[in-house]
């Protein structure tokens, strides 16, 4: 199978040679080609240039994209896409004035979705999933990280985990799976916190593991969730098994959890709608990437990550949905671009490297996903006819998506017999 792509109006995020991450000034540069083409060979990037070299490449499938814009997929780093039903009930709760935390703290919240989880089956659980799965691909998402975090039991948390492993298997997505061992404190361990840290260290993480799924642990370090000590209890004891941590930290509060997941080498620290000098400072010098979450300050109305302290201080940002039902129910990334751009005051460009690049280095994937370059994997969006990238954030709540191309097979997102499982 191949395809080439010609008369592309900007050809985005281009590489000549591999990058893995874009930091700090080097973030308000997003590399584009002109009047471009793109050869793919089965789910490879294989040539790319300007259209005046593109004479004598010859394809199975060719598509004229006069008018259009090219771009490496957007990369979600942080989802919790995995849930049963929705909270929607919660959401009027809130409009009529309880906040997350008084919702969280009457039995609610992340409880509310552990419950219905646990009483889904595991098939049902498997296709709700991949049907939102299948509306996010459509709106140009190729790769997916997805947490565990809803079971709240082994039992619950395998059915997860098992549950990721075949989304993993049969959608054309590339998927990153996370254990989120502690992501609440259930009811019946209200009292007695730290046997539920002990069920998760001794019990817990043993068993995921011997899953082989999940290579990256979470915990929701946060006032009434899991305190700094419990937090280090179980990021060592992930350690033990060699997963790497991806944590929520500073959401409500700044409990020193940034500093501590740097400590134990964290691929990504997530949410920051808190932030304080110490923090920024714990990043310098890190592997750790720090990504903001705007869908989720939007709809929970609380602070939007300071994106400008955090670039303007020489670290690397992705952006992520957070998709969840609780406090961020769209999966959207064009939309999440564009808050970016309007309430993290990012320009476009950091805004696409933080959705693309690095929003893959946030899942330890950027070596073959986020970029324009040779040998990645052929994971595309093709957009509407648009005068400049720029119209992707501006147009706010515009689908600017016209046709998709994932792990090398192109989609008619307008066809609605279309599937994207392998
Ligand atoms: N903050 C913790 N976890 C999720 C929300 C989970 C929920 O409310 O169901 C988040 O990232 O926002
Ligand atoms: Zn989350």
């Amino acid at each position: 199978m191949s395809i080439l792509i010609t008369n592309i109006k900007q050809l985005l995020q281009v590489h000549d040679s591999n990058v893995t991450i874009v930091k700090g000034e080097a973030m308000k540069t997003l590399p584009v080609l002109e009047n471009a083409y793109l050869y793919v060979e089965h789910d490879t990037i294989i040539e790319f240039g300007e259209m005046k070299d593109c004479e004598g490449i010859e394809a199975e499938t060719v598509i004229d994209a006069t008018g259009k814009i090219v771009l490496p997929s957007w990369c979600d780093s942080h989802t919790h896409i995995v849930y049963a039903g929705d909270r929607t009930s919660e959401f009027v709760d809130r409009i009529n004035g309880l906040t997350y935390t008084e919702i969280a703290n009457k039995g609610g919240g992340i409880l509310n979705s552990a419950k219905l989880l646990q009483e889904t089956a595991e098939e049902d659980l498997y296709e709700q999933s991949m049907n939102r799965l299948d509306e996010l691909i459509k709106m140009g998402t190729g790769a997916f990280e997805i947490k565990t975090g809803y079971g709240l039991t082994v039992e619950a948390e395998l059915k997860m985990l098992r549950v990721i492993k075949r989304i993993k298997q049969e959608s054309l997505a590339k998927i990153t799976p996370t254990l989120l061992a502690a992501h609440a404190i259930p009811k019946a361990y209200r009292d007695k916190k730290q046997d539920y840290i002990e069920y998760i260290t001794k019990d817990l993480i043993p068993k995921a593991v011997a899953l082989n799924i999940a290579h990256y642990i979470d915990v929701f370090c946060e006032e009434g969730y899991f305190d700094i000590k419990d937090t280090e209890a179980i990021l060592k004891a992930g350690k033990q098994y060699k997963l790497k941590p991806k944590t929520h930290v500073n959401q409500f509060n700044v409990l020193g959890g940034v500093a501590l997941s740097v400590k134990y080498d964290a691929l990504s620290v997530d949410h920051l709608e808190e932030l304080n000098e110490a923090d920024i400072e714990a990043l310098k010098g890190s592997n750790t990437i720090p990504v903001a979450l705007p869908g989720c300050s939007y709809f929970l109305s609380i602070p939007y990550t300071p994106a400008r302290k955090l670039i303007d201080a020489g670290l690397p940002l992705a952006i992520a949905t957070d998709y969840n039902p609780g406090s961020a129910p769209s999966g959207n990334m064009n939309f999440v671009v564009s808050a970016a751009c309007v309430k993290l005051k990012m320009t476009p460009e950091e805004a696409i490297n933080a959705a693309t690049i690095n929003g893959a280095y946030a899942m330890g994937i950027s070596n073959m996903y986020g970029s324009i370059t040779r040998g990645k994997k052929a994971n595309l969006i093709i957009t509407k006819p648009l005068n400049h990238y720029s119209q992707i954030p501006y147009a706010f709540a515009h689908n600017p998506v016209e046709q998709v191309i994932i792990n090398g097979q192109l989609k008619d997102i307008k066809n609605p017999e279309e599937n994207f499982r392998i």
